[in-house]
């Protein structure tokens, strides 16, 4: 690895011009951030064997084949990121527009629950925004690391789609670490982790509706059912819990498997199979929800509720949702953000959801406002 004095701005500012992927990424409690340089602009790849990948950055889409960047260059550097404490609320006006027409979506989506054909969906939403002029891809993500210290904080360019996705995420996918300990979660359930002053509410103040409860069992439901179909039965299962993922509160249970005790080398791409995409960003049962989903958005999900991390370095892989998450080009922030809809949904609520959703970066990218 190359340390410090390399100008990422420069990097960046090259990628298009060269045909070059990029991705930078600073994981969750860690002051390391690392930039991912493939001067072969990436290739897409099976998801089927991440072992035989070698070291790099792999970025699966919601649907499709993911892209997988060698690691041609990389650069690292540790920045202990000051905390900001950025609580206040960004106001964009509400688009009446776009919050009918997602409520209405929301609604036909509970008609159709209660006609049997799934028990929750995930349906998403996008916020189109135009950038300040001076915006700066760096700085943003240097923002960011500083905002959410345990977020998976992320950004990467892909020549082939020929845009910038940026992410703070607070989900894990699937990751093991250099001890053979494979990991996932279930998070789902969402409300404000800020009181009405904008000041941070301590979890224990979390008061979740059945709704909520019973949403996150869905997820974690599926993640049991994964292990099931390949014979797993020895996991360590801790939660489900309240946590703060920056300006919001989940509940989240977390899956731990020990693969050299139970010999399971595979463990990691299985699981990559089995659950993407889970229930917390499709629903359940998956062909159902998903066919919904298809047919019920209008905007392509792209990039947004895929996956993201890096493979295979220092014996570590991390893949995380990519959520909380924001596309950006020529000029424009395409934020998306989803929720989970279930027989009890009130589509009020679940626009309000995804307008917290989506503050969770706007409200750090404007840092003028
Ligand atoms: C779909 C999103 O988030 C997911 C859905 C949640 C929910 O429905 O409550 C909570 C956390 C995530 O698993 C998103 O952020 O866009």
């Amino acid at each position: 690895m190359s340390e410090v004095n390399t100008d990422w701005k420069e990097i960046w500012k090259q990628a298009p011009l060269q045909g070059t992927a990029l991705a930078m990424w600073r994981l969750p409690n860690q002051s390391q951030q690392v930039l991912l340089q493939d001067t072969g602009g990436g290739i897409r790849t099976e998801a089927d064997q991440l072992e035989q990948l070698g070291p790099g950055f792999l970025v699966g889409p919601f649907v499709g084949q993911p892209y997988f960047l060698r690691a041609s260059a990389l650069f690292v550097k540790s920045t202990a990121n000051p905390v900001i404490n950025r609580t206040a609320a960004v106001l964009i006006p509400e688009d009446v527009t776009l919050k009918n027409q997602f409520k209405e979506q929301v609604s036909q989506s509970i008609e159709q629950i209660k006609t049997g054909q799934f028990q929750k969906v995930v349906l998403s939403r996008i916020d189109v925004q135009t950038l300040e002029p001076d915006f700066d891809l760096c700085d943003a993500f240097e923002r960011l690391c500083g905002s959410y210290p345990s977020a998976f904080v992320s950004a990467i360019y892909l020549p082939d789609l020929q845009n910038i996705w940026l992410c703070a995420t607070p989900e894990t996918l699937v990751s093991q670490d250099s001890d053979g300990i494979f990991r996932t979660i279930s998070l789902a359930g969402t409300q404000s982790g800020l009181d009405s002053n904008g000041h941070v509410l301590a979890p224990s103040e979390a008061r979740w509706s059945q709704k909520e409860i019973e949403e996150q069992a869905y997820v974690s439901r599926y993640i049991i059912d994964c292990f099931k179909k390949i014979r797993l039965r020895e996991y360590i299962e801790n939660g489900p819990k309240t946590v703060l993922a920056g300006n919001l509160m989940h509940l989240k249970t977390e899956y731990l498997v020990s693969t050299r005790e139970l010999t399971y080398p595979h463990l990691i791409t299985q699981m990559l199979g089995l659950l993407h995409p889970t229930s917390a960003v499709c629903g359940t049962p998956k062909e159902a929800a998903l066919d919904w989903i298809l047919q019920t958005e209008k905007h392509d999900r792209s990039l947004y509720s895929g996956y993201l991390g890096p493979i295979n370095l220092d014996s570590e892989t991390h893949l995380f949702v990519n959520l909380r998450t924001v596309q950006i080009s020529h000029g424009k922030a395409t934020y998306f953000a989803g929720c989970g809809i279930t027989e009890d949904s009130d589509p009020e609520k679940e626009w309000q959801e995804t307008q917290m959703k989506c503050q969770t970066l706007q409200r750090v990218i404007n840092a003028s406002l």
